[in-house]
């Protein structure tokens, strides 16, 4: 329709703001038009030559809605006096409607409609839409979905964890990796994996005080997830935003209305510390329920049959009102191993419900070691008696497993998950990944001073120091001054110093800063975090920082000091894992160097006992001993006399400490620590994994994409080095597209290797959340789903017309539900001409690409009302040639279903008759899913979900 036959009443829309809805003609004066826009309750006006709108005609079988809300189904048309009646059919009577009656807002979501109402986008736009469509398709089945966004090293101890872990629904597990193999790590893996994948939405990180802005910091900067913290203040300032009347309401009706702030953001990081002491923050904390928890430094966790610590009943409390649960320690058994079965309680209470039978269980695991050893070596000799024991553990399954075509390995699969831990635990160890630097212990004997004659021995003489006042012992004992010409040979290398409490590090750390001029900082529990992160800050700073960190035991624990070579332990711990956590400090994933430990103790004294036990009974310094609590269980009466002074035990104490410690070494080798291993990282699983997310990286080119993006967007990219651009909102920036992106621009690379050295720019992976917002952003709204091109090829003549057009699965499902694993996008291209000719495999989507070029908008406005019907005709054409596709499509998800679900439930259900590790709930919950899934399959459509006109000329 020519724009000069505005008529007062007529529905036009404004293809320039689309947002305005549909417009009515009010006014036409001289060769001005001016419109109404109810629904944005605006007026424009226009001139008649080159108004931007569009007139809009419903056709037969269309759906219209009137002012009062009222639907109808549009059966004919006619024209009076300019203005059209709508032949509107309710489902029983057809009536006239004017077109003045119709609504005001319009959403043509298909994307003819929005051709034919003159929203249509440029050629780049389309080919974007599609672009975006192919990439979310080829993501959404990739196994590498979820880990390729961390800025962190593939390791594959830990992305076979996180794999393994976060594809579960509802993980509970205990992450026991030794000190500094990058627990945290793990964990940040399995919670983005789990937030993008829509497995959970809420989560809650729950740290002792000391490391809340260690991880605040690690999970922005490594996983690009923005967590709140809820402290005392917080909490204070959030409960005092609820405004009076609430109050007395919430005073009056009960606390159900009241502020929760832990309600207030999904992700949320607090302190153990805080739960622990306020009783209205745990409750709020309950009661805001969570999809995933994770609890570091669990250890701390003390539980006995009698008596449960405060911390392990709010951490019971929490368990309950959350879904998941990562508990992580790097000594499990710190505490004794009755705490460490109440963690796994935690985790899964059906299965760890009675000490003396988990007690019990662990004798077995060296007989089914050796089993699986066997089998892993020659399963075709298996004896007799092997055969049998399988039997035993695996009854009816067993013949089952041995059918199957990787029978050996389904075989050890069925028995790490039956017996013993293997669902619920995951521990790498040093030993088993190699690469870490040497540990070089430096004793330093020194002569005990008079000052201590009476704390040589007991617990007391491990701190001598605690007894006598600050003064004094700060001028009389030998480590002091030894501490401070060490640290003065040291110099400029960054020096570690841990003791044990907070009073004997800031005691020295006052020392040496203010009488021997050594910059130094202070490190303990007394300090707020603020202060915290400052000294650590002021120690990491390589040019201008402390050369030396003075340590307190729980200060420290669990923080990131890899970049220091030097450790002094000014004291001992009597705990062999407190040694382990200190060492850890420094022994790291980023460890560049060997790690001198210096280790000054006085002669004659507890110090010397312990230095001589852990050197040559435990050889601890030098080796990370994870049998060290026990070890010391079972010479407990000899190490406590050789403590308390009596020197005839020391020798005898070495050599029972020494071969207890090869015995248990040599027994959890061949028995638990084996089975957990051979469950904690299957090399050729974790390599495959790599590889995956490395093709993802190179082949997919998320640049490519995001240039094709950002021009479309009006996003600036200038050149800021070799792999990393600067991004800046340019003129053209379409404001609410592009999330994230600061106005004052943003430094990226698309480089991993460059990403883990510059923190300071953002890593451009296709997990970024600049990146998986552009794509959300282009497929939600209506950005290229219509466009107009031009083609001028020889084969055609000219006034051909094509349609290429692009379906998408529709298949609207619960989101927990993940469908999209089983039926991603995929993305189906047809190209179509006015006889119904497919001509998607002559002209791909490439080669039009490159042969099609723009209309001018005003030749295209002039072009769509003419060309209606043949488009109405392809459209049609492409509708029943995409059709038959769809049976297969969905024929092929249901057999993804199947192959996810069905295995897996076969598997629970066989698991739960031997063994009651699996909970009814995980079982339910999968037949349910399954359930669910299939007939929400039933329910997938093909939806159009853009087109391109193609005119020859
Ligand atoms: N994949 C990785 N890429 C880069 N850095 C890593 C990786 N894994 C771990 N690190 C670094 O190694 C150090 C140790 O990791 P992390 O803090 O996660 O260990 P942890 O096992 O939790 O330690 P702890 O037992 O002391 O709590 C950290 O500085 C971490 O940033």
């Amino acid at each position: 329709m020519e724009t000069s036959e505005f008529v007062i009443g007529q529905r036009w829309v404004s293809h320039s703001d689309t947002a305005l809805g549909l417009g009515i003609v009010t006014d036409i004066s001289g060769r001005r038009v001016t419109l109404g826009f109810p629904a944005a309750d605006e007026e424009r006006t226009y001139a008649i030559d080159n108004a931007p709108l569009s007139r809009i005609v419903y056709q037969q079988g269309e759906e219209i809605e009137t002012f009062e809300g009222e639907r109808y189904t549009v059966r004919a048309v006619e024209t009076i006096d300019g203005v059209l009646m709508y032949h509107a059919d309710d489902g029983e009577n057809i009536q006239p409607i004017s077109e003045v009656k119709l609504a005001g807002s319009v959403n043509f979501s298909a994307p003819h409609q929005r051709l034919f109402a003159g929203q249509f986008d440029r050629n780049g736009a389309f080919r974007l839409r599609v672009a975006t469509l192919q990439h979310m398709d080829r993501l959404r089945a990739s196994p590498a979905q979820g880990l390729i966004g961390a800025r962190t090293q593939h390791l594959p101890h830990q992305l076979y964890i996180a794999h393994e872990v976060a594809r579960r629904h509802a993980p509970r597990v205990l992450l026991a990796d030794e000190v500094g193999l990058g627990k945290t790590i793990e964990a940040g893996l399995i919670l983005h994996y789990q937030l993008q994948t829509g497995r959970a939405r809420r989560a809650l990180i729950v740290v002792p005080d000391s490391l809340i802005h260690q991880w605040l910091v690690e999970m922005l900067r490594r996983f690009n997830l923005r967590f709140s913290i809820v402290d005392q203040a917080r909490y204070d300032d959030l409960k005092a935003e609820e405004d009076d009347v609430d109050a007395l309401m919430n005073h009056i009706f009960g606390d159900d209305d009241a502020v929760n702030p832990f309600e207030a953001d999904q992700l949320v990081l607090c302190s153990l510390d805080f739960l622990v002491r306020s009783e209205k923050a745990r409750k709020d904390a309950f009661a805001a329920g969570w999809d995933l928890m994770v609890v570091d430094e669990a250890h701390h966790l003390a539980w006995s049959p009698e008596q449960a610590s405060p911390e392990y009943e709010v951490v019971e409390r929490l368990s309950e009102a959350s879904q998941g649960l990562l508990l992580l320690t790097a000594t499990p058994e710190q505490i004794g191993l009755a705490s460490h079965f109440a963690r796994l309680r935690l985790l899964d209470p059906a299965r760890f419900h009675d000490l003396e039978a988990f007690r019990q269980e662990e004798q077995q695991y060296e007989v089914i070691n050796q089993v699986v050893r066997r089998l892993q070596q020659s399963p075709e000799t298996l004896s007799p008696e092997d055969q049998e024991a399988l039997a035993g553990w695996l009854g009816d399954e067993l013949p089952e497993l041995l059918g199957r075509d990787d029978a050996y390995q389904s075989v050890i699969d069925a028995l790490l998950d039956r017996h013993g831990t293997g669902r619920v635990l995951f521990r790498n160890t040093r030993a088993a990944i190699q690469g870490f630097p040497e540990r070089q212990p430096l004793p330093e004997p020194l002569p005990c001073p008079a000052l201590y004659d009476t704390e040589r021995y007991g617990l007391e003489g491990l701190a001598p120091e605690q007894s006598v006042p600050e003064e004094r012992w700060l001028a009389e004992d030998p480590r002091v001054a030894w501490l401070e010409k060490k640290l003065a040979g040291l110099r400029p290398a960054k020096v570690v110093v841990i003791c044990a409490r907070a009073s004997t590090a800031m005691a020295l750390e006052h020392y040496l800063q203010l009488r021997a001029g050594i910059r130094s900082a202070a490190f303990h529990e007394h300090l707020s975090l603020i202060e915290r992160d400052r000294a650590a800050a002021y120690f990491a700073d390589s040019e201008q920082g402390a050369q030396a960190l003075i340590c307190s035991e729980i200060g420290s624990e669990g923080r990131n000091f890899q970049f220091a070579h030097h450790l002094v332990l000014f004291d001992l711990p009597a705990n062999p894992d407190l040694l382990e956590q200190r060492i850890g400090r420094l022994d790291r994933i980023g460890q560049t160097d060997a790690i001198r430990i210096h280790i000054p103790y006085l002669q004659g004294t507890s110090q010397e006992v312990q230095y001589r036990w852990f050197q040559e009974g435990l050889n601890a310094f030098a080796e990370s001993c994870a049998v060290g609590v026990a070890v010391q269980e079972h010479v407990h009466g000899e190490w406590q006399l050789a403590l308390d002074g009596d020197g005839s035990r020391m020798e005898p104490l070495v050599a029972a400490t020494a071969a207890e410690t090869a015995r248990l070494k040599e027994m959890l080798h061949n028995g638990r620590d084996a089975l957990i291993e051979l469950n904690s990282c299957r090399t050729e699983e974790a390599s495959a994994l790599i590889a995956d997310i490395e093709a993802e990286e190179n082949a997919a080119g998320v640049r490519d994409y995001m240039l094709q993006a950002f021009d479309i967007l009006g996003v600036d990219l200038e050149d800021h080095s070799e792999h990393a651009d600067i991004l800046k909102p340019g003129e053209q920036f379409q404001t609410g597209m592009v999330a994230e992106l600061p106005e004052d621009g943003l430094t990226v690379t698309w480089d991993r290797q460059q990403a883990l050295q510059r923190e300071d720019m953002a890593f451009m992976s296709w997990e970024h959340p600049v990146v998986t917002g552009v794509m959300d952003s282009v497929t939600s709204a209506g950005l290229g789903k219509a466009a107009l091109a031009n083609l001028s090829v020889k084969a055609l003549p000219p006034g051909t017309l094509l349609l290429e057009a692009v379906f998408a699965v529709h298949c609207p499902a619960p989101e927990t539900l993940q469908l999209t694993r089983y039926l991603p996008v995929s993305p189906l291209r047809l190209v179509v001409d006015v006889n119904g000719r497919d001509l998607s495999k002559a002209l791909p989507h490439d080669r039009l690409n490159e042969l099609c070029s723009n209309i001018r908008r005003r030749t295209a406005q002039a072009i769509v009302p003419k060309i209606r019907a043949e488009v109405e005709t392809m459209v049609d054409h492409a509708e029943r040639l995409a059709d038959p596709h769809l049976a297969s499509l969905r024929e092929r998800a249901l057999d993804r279903v199947e192959e996810g679900f069905g295995p897996e439930i076969r598997r629970l259900e066989a698991l739960r008759k031997v063994n009651p590790a699996i909970r009814d709930q995980e079982v339910d919950f999968l037949r349910d899913q399954l359930a669910s899934a299939r007939s929400s399959l039933e329910h997938a459509s093909l939806a159009l979900e853009g087109i391109r006109v193609i005119v020859t000329s």
